[in-house]
Formats: structure tokens, sequence, C-alpha cells
């Protein structure tokens, strides 16, 4: 029990150490608060949060494992290298995969009874 409460600290530790050092990741909260807010004024179903709350959770995880790659390779690469540039770029278009995706079905889920609300 005590192994693992010391597993829920180190990962929220990680947690914090991204959210206070990555702008991207504190980009993503205001998105991902703006979203929520959004869904609950168009009172999504429940099927529709689990999606939406799943994206979340993908865009949250990719920067995170963005932040882990870099603070990786800044270890075994601190000076320039091609290998090193590989890695990053990969890890970043993770991010930028995710975070597209995550546009896409925020528009599916929340545009068309958002549209309703403000137009119809
Ligand atoms: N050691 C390196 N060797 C070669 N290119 C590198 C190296 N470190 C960084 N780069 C290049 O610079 C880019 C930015 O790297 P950096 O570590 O600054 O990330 P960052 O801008 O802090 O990313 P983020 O904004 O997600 O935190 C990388 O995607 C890569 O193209």
């Amino acid at each position: 029990m005590a192994k693992f409460i010391c597993s829920l600290g180190v990962a929220f530790s990680g947690i914090g150490y991204a959210i206070r050092t990555q702008s991207h990741m504190r980009v993503h909260m205001i998105a991902a608060a703006a979203v929520c807010g959004l869904g609950w004024l168009v009172s999504l179903k429940p099927i529709e949060w689990a999606v939406i709350l799943l994206t979340i959770a993908v865009v949250f995880s990719a920067e995170m494992m963005n932040t882990a790659v870099e603070q990786a390779v800044d270890l075994a690469s601190p000076g320039i290298h091609p290998v090193a540039k590989i890695a990053k770029d990969v890890a970043a278009g993770a991010v930028l995969v995710a975070a597209i995706i995550a546009v896409v079905i925020g528009l599916l889920i929340i545009g068309p009874p958002l549209w309703r609300l403000l137009f119809a």
C-alpha cells in the first residue's frame, strides 16, 4: 500500500512538473476547460463526455510523454545531434497529431448542438 501511495506521489509530481514547465501543457488545460464548459452548456450525453474526456487524456498524455522525451534526450545528448533532433521532432509530432484529432472530435461532438443553441 505504501509503495502504491509512493507511486501515486511521483506520478502527481510528474504531472506538476509538466504543468509548471510546459507552456503547451497549460494551453491544453485551458482548451480542455473551455471544451468541458461548452460540453456542459450543450448538455452532452454520457457517451459523448466519455469520448471528449478520453480525447483530453490522450492530448495531456502525449504532451507529458513529449516532455519526458525532451528531458531524456537532453540528458543523453546535451549537444546538437541529428538523432536527438529526430527523437524530439517525432515526440512533438505525436502531440500535434493528438491535438489536431482532438479539435476534429470536439467539432464533431460539440459543433452541431452548439450551432443549434446559438443559431436555431
Ligand atoms: N540536442 C539537439 N540536437 C538537435 N536538435 C535539437 C536538439 N535539441 C532540440 N533540437 C531541435 O529543437 C527543437 C526544439 O527543442 P526543445 O528541446 O527546445 O523543445 P521545446 O521547444 O522546448 O519544445 P516544447 O515547446 O514542446 O517544450 C526540437 O524539436 C529539435 O528540432
